[in-house]
This record gives structure tokens, C-alpha cells and sequence, in this order.
């Protein structure tokens, strides 16, 4: 049984002085006095145990990985999310310190040789699984610690090594260089120059291949002046900044009127003691990265730190360009695509107070930052910012916590806000930042329909209406770039048979195989299941199954053939598998060694590429129709950012969006760019139906490899919720098998609450969740603010 309570330990004799809130350490538990790890929450608690207390077995950390700000919020965390308090410690963490990696400790600088012999065995390493039972050798190793004579080095099997290199530094006085430099031969001039420059460069430490770029000296010079006792070599860890290899250069511009009203609200917020959000609404184009970047530069002139997020890695290249462009190494980076051992390093840059600027994805709202002044979300409305998996947090709410806590800005930035947001910004809640034109002076390319059932089809079904294929034609000829986007939400291909109707499912998930064409096979988009193309029907044997619907690889296959001189680039989960692919595919594109780039919807946002004068957008419709009250909300958000990617420059952009759906009213104000009118538009539905943001939505989740075990658990749920005192307005929907209702061969069973204020529902559910364990295969689980109802 998984419990959610901190347990209280004695600290023996032997770690007097040595715990610390924020390390992990090695405890008995349970009556098999299993050992597990746990983290230090409280050295002091509130009420003493007074049963008979085991001993802390060992301490795994010489230094707390967990600052006291983190293990507030892990608490909050906890609470909000209906997760357990051990997860959210968890979540905080890079991977490196979760996973069992060696902890090797290392010598940084020198200790008595005694000690080293004892400690160390004469190495200048060890590993700390070793020793960590054995007290003194522990007590030793904190000292040494916090001395800052030792570091501690995690360690996985594969690669996650700090890297080390060669440094040296000047191991005497200015005066002694003096002396020296009086008493070398006139003619021993590379001896010389290493003198001066080691006189000044004093108590400073240099990479070795950096002081010979500085001073034109061979390394025989540098050793030479080793073995006379000039200067001492060290080793530095030298941390594996994850570099986009074009820095991009950093562009002055002056900031219009509406920025700089902007910039200015912005910054009298930064240099208050307040904590107040400000909702930065920008049409694509408008220069809101300028904006953030400006923000940025004051809170670190009023020594403040900041924080900035951006939704996925598709988005990070350019806009971590910019970043670092403007920022140079005080910047860290945190996003997904990073190894272990990457990730690991620009933590702990971080934990150290070496940099001010941290740009990441949704973890990166932990960075172990100090004083932070501002925290920045760029495009605020992005469902990524909500993590799927336990600990289900969203990353905007953990920014305001972490905001109130130290008394920093927010700044949320989007061209089409979350309905959320935007609400709050109308009731005064956040302050509304806005800028409505784009700084090339122009207005938002203009946006046509075309309406699929109207297209002649001689020869078979084409991706293309002649309109498109015309304008692409026509970007070809001028030596302009195009963008294509198919929409690929929801499950918009599957084979089919014309005769019985049969569609070809995955055998373990309840939706349709997709064609995948560079395999030649069918696969399954949840588990992962592959097999061959079938080429009659299963059911009745028929050969007349057909494959409907369409893919990027068979879009591409027909755009060869329309336009056979066209170099495209394909962006989509297969071609961006590969670490760093994203970054050289964009990157191609930008350099113009491609005329259109085809992409889902990873390339529908904030990229900022100013050839690119026509976007397309093949399929508007797939996504309309899902079981999903977002669902307009999401397509209208796509169908905004991916026409804000023509015409960002000085030439007009033009955009064409291909639907089934012409009459559609999110289509209609998507093309009027009239992002108020949907605004009201969708509030109204959201107010009849009762859904965000009038009510909160949660939702309840069972779910089992036998379908009547799930359905069980879920009607026993159901009947408790009824029990309880819910308050008058609060709706369930439910108990219902989930829209998609097996995955990997479970069944999903789920209830959905709506209520506007229920403090009971809070903590009844917060008891439903730790009472409902996990047993056996089952699993329950509880989704505040889903992002997705599929
Ligand atoms: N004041 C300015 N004067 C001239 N150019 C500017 C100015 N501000 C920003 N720019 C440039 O305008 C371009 C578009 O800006 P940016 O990418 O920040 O827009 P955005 O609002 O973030 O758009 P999107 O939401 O579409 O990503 C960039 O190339 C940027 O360098
Ligand atoms: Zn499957
Ligand atoms: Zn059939």
C-alpha cells in the first residue's frame, strides 16, 4: 500500500549536524524494515513521534538536492494535483538524481594528504555507495562539502559523465611574477609572455586551450612553465551545454509605440514586491519575443533572475536562438530533447547560481532558481503546459505559485489566449497587455477557403485543390517559400473496405492503424503495434479496401509528382526522431535549401522564417468533430498561428485553408482573424454547457485489462461521489467507457465533474485518491483540469 505521509526518523549520533533538509537519505521501512530512499522534508517536526523511532540509515546527498522553496511547493503540488507528496519531490528532479546513477565524489581541490589516503584510498575519487554506511567516512565527506573541497558526480551506465578538462592556474603572487619576469633571458620571449600574462591573470582559473588561443603559446610552454612551479593545471568540469550550433546574431531593434507600453508596464511590475500576471495578447508577428527579451533584461538589472517557458521542442530552436543570442551563457536550457547528462548539467549551473536566464519546457517551471523576478509562458494556451502523467500539474499555475513566492512577475504570451486567460484578463485579474499590428506595418495576410466538395475530381482524390497547387506553383516560380500543414488530430486516415465497411483497428487499442509508407506497413499510434498492409479485407475478403484518409509521407509521394522541381523538407514524429533533427531540418529551411516545408502540426508555431510568403493548410475539418468541448478553441488557435507564418517580412503573405466545413464559424472567424468575436462566440457555448472557464472541470479515471474490473471500480466511485455532499451546482457526467475507450489493452472507465465552487469535492476526492489504491493491475487515477477528454 503506497502511503502519502511523512514518517518521522532519529538522526543518529553519527549524522549529527549532517541532515538536511532537502537530501535524500536511506530509511528501514515497513515491518520487513525494507530500506527505500526518501527526502528530508522537516529536520523538526511539529509533533514528536513518541512511539519508538528507527534510525535514518544513511544519507545518499552531501548537500540538499531539494531547496526549502522546492519542498513548499511540492506540498502545494501534492494537494492540487491529488498526487502523492513523494512524486512531486520526484518531479523536480532531473532524471539523473532519480534514476540509480553512481554518485562518485571527487576531489576539486587539495586536502590534507592524511585525509585523502584515509577518504580516498590516494584516488581522487570514490564511489559514494561505498561508504555511505560507514559514518565517519560520511561526516568526513560533508565537511569537506561544504568546505567546497569535494563535488559529487552522478554517474549512469551509458554516457551522463561531467567531462573534464585540462585548466591551469597562476600559482603565485603579482609580485613574484615580477621577479620573475626580471630574471628570465631577454631572448626567452614565449616564457616571458606567459609570465605577464599569468601575473594577469591571477587567482583566476583558465581552460588550457583557452589561455593558449589568448596568448599564442604552444602547450609545451604551459608545461614548461608547470615544472618551474609558475602555474598549477587542474581539472575543470567542463558542463555539456547543449548548444545550437548557429549562434544567431543578436538584431537591435527599437521598439514601437505599443511594445514600449508594454515593456514599460512591465517593467515598473518587475521592480515591485508584488506578484501581478500580466496576459501579453499579440497577433502572429507582433514582436512579443522582443517584449519578453526586454523583460528579461530587467529583472537581471535589478539582480533578479528569469524564467521563461515555451511549449514544446518544435518551438525551442529559434526562440533559444534569441535567447542566447541576447544573453549569451547566462542562459540555461531545459527541454526534453536533452540527454541525461545534459540536463543533469544545466541543473545543477543552475542550483549554483551560475546563470540568470533559464529557458525550458514544461519541467523547467522547476528550475532550481533564486530570486526570480520574472516568469515568462510563451504561448500561454498550449496544452503541453499540463503534464499527462502523476504528478498532473499545470505548469501556468505552478509559475503563479512560484511567482507569489518570490514576489515575481508572470507574463503569459499568446496570439490567441487560453479562453481561461483571456476571462481573467477581462474581469482584471491579469493585467491585459496588448499589440495588435505586426511590426512589418502590415496587415495579417489576407486568408481564403476552399471548399473540398467543389473540387472537380478527375483521377482520383487529390490533396490539393487547384488554388493551392496554382499559388504553390506561382512561390516556385519567385523563389518564395510555402508552408503546408496537415492536421492531424484525432484519427483522420484508416483502411477501410468499400464493400462490408470493415476498418482495420489495432488489436490491443480502440483505433485505426495508420499507414506508414517508408515500412510498408500499418502501425498503431498508442502501443506502437505494427503489421503488414493488408490487401484484402479480413472480414469478407474482398480486395476492394482502400486506405482513406492521408498521411505527410503520401502527401509528399503526391506533391513530387504535382510539383517534380519543388525540394521539400518533411517535418513529422518520424522525420524528427533522431536527436537534433528538428534543429537541421528548420535550419535547412531557413537557409532556403528547401521551397516548401510539410509539417503537422509541430510546425504550425512560432517559427519566424521571412521567405515564407504562403502557408496551406490541406485538412481544417479533422479535430472539429471530436468528443471534445476544446475542440474549437484548439483548432481555431491552430488555424491562427500557422497562418501568422506567411508574410512576417517585408513581402505579403497569403494563406489557403482547404475544409469540408466552409460554413463553420470557427473556420469564418479564423479567416476574419476576429480572435474577440470567437472569444464570445465559444464563451457563450462554454457558459450553456457548463464547461470551463464557468466551471472547473475534474476527471476520474479506472482502468484495467478486464473491462468489468474498471467498470466496477468506476461505478463504486460513482455511488460514493452520490453519497457525498457535492455542492447543488456540481454536475457528473458519467460513469461512461472513455470516447477511446481501450488503449494497450486496457479499458477506460471515467467520470467527469463540473463545479464552480465545492471545497467537500476537494477533499473528498483528495480521500478518494489515497484510499483507491492501485491493486493488481488496476489503476485509478484523478485529472484535475484535463486537457483532453479522449
Ligand atoms: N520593434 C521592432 N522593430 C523591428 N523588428 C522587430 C521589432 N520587434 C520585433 N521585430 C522582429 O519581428 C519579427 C517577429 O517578431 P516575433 O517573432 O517576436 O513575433 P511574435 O509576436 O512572437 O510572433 P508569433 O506569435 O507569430 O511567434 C522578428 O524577426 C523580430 O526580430
Ligand atoms: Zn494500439
Ligand atoms: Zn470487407
Amino acid at each position: 500500500m503506497q502511503t502519502n505521509r511523512p514518517y518521522t526518523y532519529r538522526v543518529p549520533e553519527s549524522l549529527t549536524n549532517q541532515v538536511m533538509v532537502g537530501m535524500r537519505v536511506i530509511v528501514p521501512f515497513g515491518r520487513g524494515k525494507r530500506e527505500v530512499q526518501g527526502f528530508v522534508v522537516d529536520t523538526n517536526p511539529e509533533q514528536p513521534f513518541d512511539g519508538d523511532l528507527k534510525d535514518i540509515i544513511a544519507l545518499m546527498d552531501l548537500e540538499p538536492v531539494l531547496n526549502p522553496e522546492m519542498i513548499a511547493l511540492s506540498r502545494w503540488l501534492a494537494k492540487t494535483t491529488y498526487s502523492f507528496w513523494i512524486s512531486c519531490l520526484y518531479a523536480m528532479l532531473p532524471n539523473l538524481l532519480k534514476a540509480k546513477t553512481h554518485r562518485l565524489v571527487r576531489l576539486t581541490d587539495d586536502v590534507a594528504e592524511a585525509e585523502q589516503l584515509n577518504l580516498f584510498d590516494g584516488q581522487d575519487s570514490l564511489d559514494l555507495a561505498d561508504v555511505q554506511n560507514d559514518p565517519d567516512i560520511m561526516h568526513e565527506l560533508v565537511k569537506l562539502r561544504r568546505a567546497g573541497k569535494i563535488r559529487i558526480e552522478y554517474q549512469v551506465e551509458d554516457r551522463a559523465r561531467a567531462k573534464m578538462v585540462v585548466a591551469i592556474q597562476p600559482s603565485l603572487q603579482f609580485e613574484d611574477y615580477e621577479e620573475l619576469l626580471a630574471a628570465v633571458p631577454k631572448n626567452a620571449k614565449a616564457q616571458k609572455r606567459l609570465l605577464v600574462y599569468l601575473q594577469q591573470q591571477t587567482g583566476q582559473t583558465i581552460p588550457l586551450k583557452l589561455a593558449q588561443q589568448q596568448t599564442g603559446l604552444s602547450p609545451a610552454t604551459f608545461t614548461l612553465g608547470e615544472k618551474r612551479g609558475w602555474l598549477k593545471k587542474v581539472k575543470l568540469e567542463q558542463y555539456r551545454t547543449p548548444m545550437t550550433k548557429s549562434l544567431e546574431r543578436d538584431q537591435q531593434v527599437t521598439l514601437n509605440t505599443d511594445q514600449q507600453v508594454a515593456v514599460d508596464a512591465l517593467n515598473q511590475a518587475i521592480k515591485t514586491d508584488q506578484s501581478p500576471v500580466f496576459l501579453l495578447k499579440g497577433v502572429t508577428g507582433s514582436g512579443k519575443t522582443e517584449v519578453y527579451l526586454r523583460a528579461i533584461e530587467t529583472a537581471l538589472a535589478s539582480h533578479q533572475t528569469a524564467l521563461m517557458l515555451v511549449p514544446e521542442i518544435s518551438l525551442t530552436p529559434q526562440m533559444v536562438g534569441r535567447v542566447r543570442a541576447r544573453f549569451g551563457k547566462n542562459v540555461a536550457i531545459l527541454h526534453s530533447a536533452l540527454s541525461n547528462g545534459e540536463r543533469y548539467d544545466e541543473w545543477r549551473r543552475i542550483q549554483m547560481g551560475l546563470v540568470d536566464v533559464v529557458v525550458g519546457t514544461r519541467s523547467a517551471i522547476f528550475a532550481p532558481l533564486k530570486k526570480i523576478g520574472l516568469i515568462i509562458l510563451d504561448e500561454e494556451h498550449e496544452v503541453s503546459y499540463k503534464q499527462e502523467d502523476a504528478p498532473r500539474y499545470q505548469a501556468r499555475e505552478v509559475a503563479k505559485w512560484r511567482a507569489k513566492y518570490h514576489h515575481a512577475t508572470v507574463l503569459l504570451g499568446s496570439a490567441t489566449p487560453s479562453l481561461e486567460s483571456y476571462a481573467r484578463a477581462k474581469t482584471g485579474n491579469y493585467h491585459l497587455l496588448t499589440l495588435p499590428h505586426r511590426v512589418n506595418q502590415q496587415p495579417l495576410p489576407p486568408i481564403q477557403i476552399v471548399d473540398m466538395r467543389q473540387e472537380p475530381r478527375q483521377g482520383g482524390e487529390s490533396n490539393f485543390s487547384q488554388i493551392l497547387l496554382a499559388r504553390l506553383n506561382d512561390r516556385l516560380q519567385k523563389g518564395e517559400q510555402s508552408i503546408l500543414l496537415l492536421n492531424r488530430r484525432g484519427f483522420s486516415s484508416f483502411m477501410m473496405c468499400r464493400d462490408c465497411g470493415f476498418v482495420l483497428k489495432c488489436p490491443n487499442c480502440d483505433i485505426s492503424l495508420t499507414l506508414h509508407l517508408s515500412s510498408h506497413s500499418m502501425k498503431c499510434h498508442y502501443c506502437g503495434h505494427e503489421e503488414a498492409i493488408p490487401r484484402f479485407c479480413p472480414n469478407c475478403h474482398s480486395q476492394e479496401i482502400r486506405y482513406y484518409g492521408t498521411g505527410t509521407e503520401k502527401v509528399q509521394a503526391e506533391l513530387n509528382k504535382l510539383l517534380p522541381a519543388a525540394r521539400i523538407i518533411r517535418m513529422d514524429v518520424d522525420t524528427t526522431r533522431r536527436k537534433g533533427m528538428h534543429e537541421k531540418l528548420l535550419q535547412q529551411f531557413g537557409n532556403h535549401q528547401a521551397d516548401i516545408l510539410l509539417g503537422t502540426q509541430m510546425i504550425a508555431k512560432g517559427l519566424d522564417f521571412p521567405q515564407v510568403t504562403l502557408v496551406g493548410v490541406l485538412n481544417a475539418d479533422t479535430g472539429l468533430d471530436l468528443p471534445d468541448f476544446r475542440a474549437s478553441e484548439r483548432t481555431f488557435d491552430l488555424l491562427s498561428q500557422v497562418s501568422g507564418r506567411a508574410g512576417r517580412a517585408d513581402k505579403n503573405g497569403e494563406v489557403i485553408i482547404q475544409t469540408y466545413n466552409p460554413d463553420n464559424y470557427v473556420l469564418q472567424l479564423a479567416q476574419k482573424n476576429d480572435y474577440d468575436a470567437f472569444f464570445a462566440t465559444e464563451m457563450r457555448i462554454r457558459q450553456q454547457a457548463q464547461y470551463p472557464p464557468y466551471f472547473y472541470t475534474v476527471r476520474l479515471m479506472a482502468s484495467d485489462p478486464q473491462e468489468v474490473v474498471a467498470a466496477k471500480l468506476i461505478q463504486a466511485v460513482s455511488e460514493r461521489l452520490k453519497t457525498s455532499q457535492l455542492a447543488t451546482d456540481t454536475v457528473m457526467l458519467g460513469p461512461t467507457p472513455r470516447p477511446i475507450a481501450r488503449t494497450q489493452n486496457r479499458y477506460y472507465y471515467q467520470i467527469v465533474l463540473k463545479y464552480r465552487h465545492d471545497p467537500t469535492l476537494i477533499t473528498t476526492l483528495t480521500q478518494l485518491a489515497h484510499e483507491t489504491q492501485a491493486k493488481g493491475n488496476l489503476r485509478f487515477m484523478i485529472d484535475p483540469d484535463p486537457q483532453y477528454f479522449m
